[in-house]
This record gives C-alpha cells, sequence and structure tokens, in this order.
C-alpha cells in the first residue's frame, strides 16, 4: 500500500500535516483532478477543500494551463525580471490599492515571515500580537496559538521555537475588542505590528466583527505600529479587493498568495511605499530568493486574474457556496442535527452545534468528532469536504448548479447515514 511506502519516507507520511487526515486509517491518493472533481483512490470526489484555496477557476482550467504552457515553451526560468511579472503586480495593485509596491515570493509562509520582519525593521520594534486560531504559515514569529494543521493536530505552538522568540508573539483572543485594547495597553512601546486574519479561515470559517477590524486599523494607527492583513486565503477570493475592500479598511501591509497563484506556488507581501522601499536592495531590510517570481507562477497567476476580472468565477462560485450553504442546514436539520453554517463569498463551513460561532472558542465548543465522520461519509457518497473542523470548505468557478445539485443529494444521504450509525 502506497502509504506503507510514504511512512517509511515521510514523517506521518505525508508533506504536510494537513493532508494526513487524523480520522482515516490512510490519506487519499490522488490520480488527477479537473473541474470541480478530484479523482482519487477512492473515486471521483466533488473538491471542496480545493487546494485548501488555492484553486479558485476550477482544476485545469484552460486559460491557466494554456499560459502555463507558453511559458515553458519560452523557458521557465531566468532569475531576472521579466515583463510579465510587472504586469501580474500592476494588476494585483489596480484591485488592492493598498499595496502599492510588493516583493513576489513562493509561499505564503514567506510572505507573512517578510511581512513582519520588514514590519520590525520599519518601526524598530520588536512585539507583534496576533490571535489565537488564526495562521500565517510554518515559521517561528506565527507558530503560536496557531490555527488550520497545527490545530488538528493539538500542536498549536511548535516546539522547536526559542521561548525568547515566542515571548515576542503576543496572542489575543479572536474578534475580541476589549481583549486586544488591553493587549496594546500592555505590549506599549514595543509594539510593531498587529498581523490578523481579517476574515478567518484556519479555524474553520470565522467572520468578525466590523467593529474589530476598525479598531485594529485605529490602534495600530495611534500607537504607531503596523497592521497587516495577511489575506493568503481571501485575497482576491472575497472579492478583487480581499477582505480589506470588504471591510473598507486599509492597511499598511497586506500578504497574498494561494489564488493569485492559479494553483502554483507564489506568495506576495506588499503595501505602503515609504515602508516597501526598506526591503532589500532599497533598503536594509533583507528579502532574496532564487524562485521569487517564478514565471510559471506568475503566467498562471495572470491568466488567474484574468479571469477574475470578468466577474464570473465569482458569480458561480459565491453561488454554489450560497446554495450548499443553506441547504446544508436543511438537510441536517430533516437528519436530527442542530447544525450552524458560516459563509462568505466561495468560502463556507458547517459545524456541530447550537447557537453562532464568532470566536475559535465557539468552534472548539462545536462537535468535531461528527465532523470527521460526516467527512468520512461525505467520501463515500462522492463529495471531499475540507479534511477538517479548522479548515474551510471552497467552491470554484467549476461547481456549476448541477454539481451543487450531486453534492446536495450526497450530503443528505451522509447526514442521514451518519443519524443511523450514531442512534
Ligand atoms: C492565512 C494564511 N497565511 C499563510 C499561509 C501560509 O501559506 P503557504 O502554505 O503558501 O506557506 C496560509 C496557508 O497555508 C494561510 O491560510
Ligand atoms: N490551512 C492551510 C492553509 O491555508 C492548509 C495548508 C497546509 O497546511 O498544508
Amino acid at each position: 500500500m502506497l502509504f506503507e511506502r510514504a511512512k517509511k519516507i515521510f514523517p506521518g507520511g505525508v508533506n504536510s500535516p494537513a493532508r494526513a487526515l487524523k480520522h482515516l486509517p490512510a490519506p487519499l491518493v490522488a490520480q488527477g483532478a479537473e473541474g470541480p472533481y478530484l479523482y482519487t483512490d477512492r473515486g471521483r470526489l466533488v473538491d471542496y477543500c480545493l487546494a485548501f484555496g488555492a484553486v479558485i477557476l476550477g482544476h485545469g482550467h484552460p486559460r491557466v494551463r494554456e499560459a502555463v504552457e507558453a511559458q515553458l515553451r519560452r523557458g521557465w526560468i531566468y532569475a531576472l525580471l521579466t515583463e510579465q511579472e510587472v504586469e501580474f503586480a500592476e494588476r494585483i495593485r489596480r484591485h488592492v490599492p493598498s499595496v502599492e509596491k510588493m516583493r513576489i515570493v513562493n509561499t505564503g509562509t514567506e510572505a507573512t515571515m517578510n511581512a513582519v520582519r520588514l514590519a520590525r525593521g520599519y518601526t524598530k520594534r520588536d512585539v507583534i500580537i496576533k490571535f489565537d486560531g488564526n495562521f500565517h504559515g510554518s515559521h517561528d514569529y506565527v507558530l503560536v496559538k496557531a490555527g488550520s494543521g497545527a490545530a488538528t493536530w493539538g500542536v498549536p505552538t511548535s516546539a522547536g521555537i526559542p521561548q525568547d522568540v515566542v515571548k515576542l508573539t503576543v496572542v489575543v483572543p479572536y474578534n475580541d475588542v476589549e481583549a486586544f485594547y488591553k493587549a496594546v495597553r500592555e505590549v506599549g512601546e514595543r509594539l510593531a505590528a498587529v498581523i490578523v486574519e481579517p476574515i478567518a479561515g484556519n479555524y474553520g470559517l470565522i467572520i468578525p466583527d466590523r467593529d474589530f477590524i476598525k479598531a485594529l486599523r485605529e490602534e495600530t494607527e495611534r500607537v504607531g505600529a503596523l497592521l497587516i492583513f495577511d489575506e493568503i486565503i481571501t485575497g482576491f477570493r472575497v472579492g478583487l479587493g480581499g477582505a480589506q475592500e470588504h471591510f473598507g479598511v486599509r492597511p499598511d501591509l497586506t500578504t497574498l498568495g494561494k489564488v493569485i497563484g492559479g494553483g502554483f506556488p507564489i506568495g506576495v507581501f506588499g503595501g505602503r511605499g515609504d515602508v516597501m522601499d526598506l526591503v532589500a536592495p532599497s533598503g536594509p531590510v533583507y528579502n532574496a530568493g532564487t524562485f521569487n517570481a517564478h514565471p510559471v507562477s506568475v503566467a498562471a497567476g495572470l491568466a488567474t486574474l484574468r479571469e477574475l476580472e470578468t466577474g464570473q468565477p465569482y458569480k458561480t462560485a459565491n453561488e454554489a457556496a450560497e446554495k450548499i450553504a443553506k441547504a446544508v442546514e436543511d438537510v441536517a436539520g430533516r437528519a436530527g442535527f442542530d447544525v450552524v453554517v458560516k459563509q462568505i463569498a466561495s468560502m463556507f463551513q458547517l459545524y456541530f452545534k447550537k447557537g453562532h460561532v464568532k470566536t475559535p472558542q465557539d468552534v472548539r465548543e462545536s462537535n468535531e468528532r461528527l465532523y470527521l465522520k460526516l467527512h468520512e461519509l461525505a467520501i463515500k457518497h462522492g463529495v471531499y469536504l475540507t479534511p477538517s473542523q479548522y479548515e474551510v470548505n471552497f467552491t470554484s468557478a467549476a461547481h456549476t448548479g448541477d454539481v451543487v445539485e450531486e453534492t446536495i443529494a450526497a450530503l443528505e444521504r451522509a447526514f442521514t447515514e451518519l443519524k443511523s450509525q450514531i442512534g
């Protein structure tokens, strides 16, 4: 069995913990992907994980494929400036005007690491505030009370990070304005930056209050710290302008990734021109990378942005998420479960609980065991939900009406079977 071989060569048998699926005897093995479907050793599945949000047009989109093939014909790496990366960056800036200047890197992890370093370099201060359950990638500054795979596997604060580094990251409850004010008072003049997922997609889906986001902007400005929006999930997903457009708030720095690479590795950190001018070679904050602005990722990203600009992908993907969110509450209710569904644009997550989901604590109070059971049964019925309570489901432009109907019917069968299993 492939997993046995994989376990002998990869820790836990996988190359990222989120792929390990702790509730199943073995992870799924991918064989291909097209449109809304994953082809796996468990058969064809409608995909709602979509590479943890990296895919928004659907798998194997023809425009992206053509752009990548055309790039391959021109060679695939130069380590020189290209016209294409300038066009790509200009397009990003047009839609996200707070990003006056940017650097294109390879992953979201690199983007947030550099954004934090830059904020420290700019303010000449050392402490950052992050929020409980937010995930900003796997580097030392932010792997403290993190969401995503770190929460799924019970290691929200990673071993191996020096205590002296952990001490510089103050963790505050998400979507709690009073706790935030208190933390800012306590940190005082050492506060370099506040980094936040403006809509949290790594602890299920948590949509914060507008007042919380406004408070982050006002307080950071008042104390001379920088506000970093980590839009690696929400950027170009909740709309061309991301969560900052949704809330009408302009952060000092923004990180992007996932969608803007069209399924290829990418990250961007950018923001205020005066701050970005501190990045080497124009300033003393160092960032570098052999693969930065990789031509294949940029080609795929540019093709993706062009498609998104037509508006049609958002219409289809958002309608699909809305319909599924409504249907899940209905079918779950008919099967006898209390389920809350949160949805915004093409993101949704469901929780086995009553009441609301506004904080990480609310997520912790939902029944994770039932979620994982449902996940397993949904696979049996042809649907791949996101594989953890601490992740989020995504839809794409390939999730058309018929695919949505197929999904709802499959989920109805999964909920009914779940009820019969647990009595
Ligand atoms: C909000 C957020 N920030 C940062 C990251 C890190 O991105 P990457 O996996 O590309 O390193 C992720 C996803 O992993 C993310 O969801
Ligand atoms: N939730 C993560 C990204 O958004 C999942 C990606 C990973 O950890 O492999």
